[in-house]
């Protein structure tokens, strides 16, 4: 495809999404109804996608409107690039720009591409950090793996991986972090992936589980296992008696062959079984949030979110705290943690839950944001005394 064709591509994908259909779901779509685009062709258009989603608001005001062609129109102006020599209407170009398409620079909430009703939210909640934060967001997060020492070592896999032309470099966040400098694509293909040596998850992720007072031995659960990122970085830590739960046990489905591959045992938890299979020493509560510190990685949801969702999630978050909490043995731990950078969903539910439940004390806690290098993260440690 030339690259005014991709542009096209680009376009209907995005009015697509823009209609409702999920970012995923539309490039799917696109791509079996467009054989004859090769690996190359499906990589570019499915970047220029997620770089106009993550800057939604500004491209729609640069380009002239909420369209897909706006969008589009807008990230190249914003990048600088003459839109005219790829607009000419020949073959699969995009039709030639006319008066129509004549934009503004954006201003305020648009210029850092927030929605208007978070927006004085998060100003309260990050002060001067905002800007940089969101400017961070405009822009793809870095791709970090996760070194399973169970496995083998950060060095040796850096090794390995370089060997194979993928060049990382250690992470400050975490022990087991690296962040991929080449080659992102080729990760999922190579034995350190697929023999589990390593995982891909992003180093605040992996910071969130360093934070955990996890020792040899414990019997832990993870109450919002999902995918089970962090259940099987918790394994990585220390030999644990590991359960997961979700309430969605389907979201849990490929946790048994991630945790084969990590060389780790898990039991899968129903609800039902829970009560029996308390106490445990530790419970980890990663609980759905807005998803306000991953935009950049999943930017659709900066746009999905509403005050209704959000007012729903913190009914959900405390609900959470509240059951995991009486699966806790006396003087065990209980970890919370989400990807927001909203203080109602981070420190607001921890002051909000030891005012409901006075046995409990804050260990710590800790707040990350994308000027960390990964993603927004809050973890809080609380200790049950009685
Ligand atoms: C942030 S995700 C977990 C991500 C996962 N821990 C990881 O690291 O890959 C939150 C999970 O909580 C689950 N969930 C939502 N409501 C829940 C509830 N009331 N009890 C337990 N899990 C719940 C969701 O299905 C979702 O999988």
């Amino acid at each position: 495809m030339t690259p005014a064709a991709r542009l096209s591509a680009a376009m209907a994908i995005l009015d697509r999404i823009l209609g409702g259909t999920p970012a995923e779901q539309a490039l799917v779509n696109w791509a079996r109804a467009s054989r004859f685009a090769g690996s190359g062709d499906r990589n570019a258009i499915r970047d220029l996608v997620f770089d106009a989603l993550r800057c939604r608001r500004s491209h729609a005001v640069l380009g002239g409107g909420e369209t897909g062609r706006g969008l589009i129109l807008g990230g190249l102006r914003t990048a600088g690039v003459d839109p005219a020599p790829l607009f000419t209407g020949e073959g699969h170009a995009p039709a030639p720009i006319g008066p129509e398409d004549a934009g503004a620079a954006p201003t305020g909430a648009a210029a850092l591409d927030l929605p208007d009703w978070i927006f004085p939210q998060l100003q309260q909640d990050l002060g001067d950090d905002l800007a940089p934060i969101a400017a961070a967001m405009r822009h793809r997060a870095p791709v970090f793996l996760r070194v399973n020492r169970a496995r083998s070592t950060r060095e040796a896999v850096q090794a390995e991986l370089a060997a194979e032309g993928v060049e990382t470099r250690p992470h400050p966040l975490a022990e087991t972090a690296l962040e991929v400098m080449t080659n992102p694509r080729k990760v999922q293909t190579l034995a350190a992936f697929t023999e589990g040596r390593v995982e891909l998850q992003d180093a605040a992720s992996q910071a969130v589980v360093e934070a955990l007072p996890l020792t040899e031995g414990m019997r832990v659960l993870d109450y919002c296992a999902g995918g089970g990122g962090k259940t099987l970085a918790m394994a990585g830590r220390a030999k644990l008696r590991l359960f997961a739960h979700d309430a969605d046990p389907r979201r849990m489905r490929d946790l048994p062959a991630r945790a084969t591959r990590a060389g780790v045992r898990v039991t899968l938890s129903q609800s039902a079984d829970l009560d029996r299979q308390a106490p445990f020493d530790l419970v980890l509560t990663d609980v759905p949030c807005s998803g306000s510190g991953s935009w950049r990685r999943a930017p659709e949801g900066k746009w999905l979110i509403t005050p209704e969702k959000l007012e729903n999630l913190l009914k959900i978050q405390s609900d959470i705290l509240d059951r995991a909490a009486g699966l806790v043995r006396a003087g065990g731990w209980l970890g919370y943690a989400t990807c927001s950078l909203l203080t109602a969903e981070n420190r607001g539910q921890i002051d909000a839950f030891l005012a409901r439940q006075p046995g409990w004390s804050l260990h710590q806690d800790r707040r990350l944001t994308p000027l960390d290098g990964g993603d927004g993260f809050y973890v809080a440690v609380l200790q049950r005394n009685t």
